[in-house]
């Protein structure tokens, strides 16, 4: 199980650019990652979210149901606000804030593209 946060502020949406592994490098991605054996969903995404921006958020609604990213890999989005701190790259290349004309002009996942225009559609709200 893949969890990502759609995390927003002032109609933005954060987007992180993945480092790794080479075949996805430069692909962007919503932050998040693997859910560790025992714990929950929310819970792999709020420490995701603090390994990999060094902020803390507070997860707000569901995005949709199970996205399926492959044979074997489903993600799960959630929207989520900032609590404390700001958002760094400290695994990504680098980070953007989106508008929501900005959203589609990304190099997305092919996986994250349907939970982009879900997001889209919801107004980045
Ligand atoms: N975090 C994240 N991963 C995504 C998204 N879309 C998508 O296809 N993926 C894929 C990329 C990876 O193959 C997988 C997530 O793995 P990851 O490498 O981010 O997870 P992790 O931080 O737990 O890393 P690890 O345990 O593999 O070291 O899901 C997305 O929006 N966010």
């Amino acid at each position: 199980m893949v969890v990502g946060a759609a995390i927003l502020a002032d109609g933005r949406l954060l987007a992180a650019q993945r480092a790794e592994p080479p075949h996805m490098a430069g692909g962007w991605e919503l932050p998040g990652g693997k859910v560790d054996p025992g714990e929950s969903d929310e819970d792999a995404l709020v420490r995701e979210c603090h390994e990999e921006l060094a902020v803390k958020v507070r997860l707000g609604r569901r995005v949709g149901g199970d996205w399926r990213l492959s044979t074997r890999a489903v993600l799960r989005v959630w929207t989520a606000e900032l609590v404390e701190g700001e958002p760094q790259a400290l695994e990504h290349l680098q980070l953007r804030w989106l508008t929501p004309p900005e959203l589609q002009n990304l190099n997305w996942l092919p996986g994250d593209r349907p939970v982009i225009e879900a997001l889209a559609k919801q107004g980045l709200t």
